[in-house]
């Protein structure tokens, strides 16, 4: 299996190299793709001096911010394109830790068609995670199942190996989410289509260094989203009518 673990990276310039450094160890055959949206702390030209050292690296710029969900949807074109079979999404601040990156390998060598690390399954774990953080979590998927109706236990999580096949049955344009509303849109998409998602016990760690680019508007986004999609979906259940939200793969 070709594996790219994709960074989306936005002023990690501290936690990027250890980051890359203990991925390089742990999996050594996975490549690397970092996407920057221009980072003003320098990141992207950071990232670009390790990738002149290391050519399992590459980095992909881009213009401006536009969210870690924008930035995962080009970083998975940019691999699809390139024949990758696996699709790794990781957090560039060392939240998800890369030596437990072979457990979500496993899973999809296994048959899995997308594998989650999940903090909220026996197992799973956070750690230095204030408890407001842990709240907004556990508060978010819990609503997301309800209103979805998914089995998914941590579905905002951002720690996943798709099967490059399972992007290709989703309709990536038409994601429009940014932050967490990005991973539970994938998500969902992903169970509509009946495909196998397995969730692996991780240890989240918060991140030491650097600024989460978590905001108010992206706990907002997610929770307003995940409400239509929801709503949208009884509705069409009580009138018959084709749910515009739930066709969408
Ligand atoms: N390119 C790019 N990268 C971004 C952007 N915003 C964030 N990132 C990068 O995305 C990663 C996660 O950003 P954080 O700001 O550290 O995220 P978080 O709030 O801790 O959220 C994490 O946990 C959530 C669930 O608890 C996840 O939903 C989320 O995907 C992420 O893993 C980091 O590598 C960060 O640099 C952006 O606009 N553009």
């Amino acid at each position: 299996m070709r594996v790219l673990t994709i960074i989306p990276t936005y002023n990690e310039l501290e936690s990027l190299p250890k980051t890359l450094g203990r991925l390089r160890a742990a999996v050594p055959g996975s490549d690397v793709l970092v996407v920057d949206d221009n980072s003003p702390d320098g990141t992207g030209q950071l990232a670009d001096s390790i990738a002149a050292e290391d050519k399992q690296v590459h980095v992909l710029h881009r213009k401006g911010k536009e969210g870690l969900g924008a930035a995962y949807i080009a970083g998975f074109k940019w691999g699809m394109a390139a024949g990758y079979d696996v699709l790794v999404e990781m957090d560039a601040d060392g939240s998800h830790k890369p030596e437990q990156l072979p457990l979500l390998l496993t899973a999809v060598e296994e048959g899995a068609d997308l594998a989650m690390g999940s903090r909220w399954v026996p197992g799973g774990s956070v750690v230095n995670w204030p408890l407001y953080r842990q709240a907004i979590s556990r508060i978010g998927s819990t609503y997301a199942r309800i209103m979805l109706g998914v089995k998914i236990k941590d579905v905002t999580g951002g720690y996943r190996a798709f099967r490059r096949s399972t992007l290709e049955a989703l309709k990536l344009d038409e994601v429009e989410s940014v932050g967490y509303g990005f991973q539970v849109d994938l998500a969902w998409r992903v169970a509509k289509l009946g495909l196998k998602i397995v969730e692996c016990p991780i240890t989240f760690v918060e991140r030491e260094l650097g600024a989460s680019k978590m905001s108010g508007n992206i706990v907002v986004e997610a929770m307003i989203n995940v409400t239509k999609w929801g709503l949208s979906s009884r509705w069409a259940k009580l009138t018959g009518k084709k749910d515009a939200a739930a066709s969408r793969a």
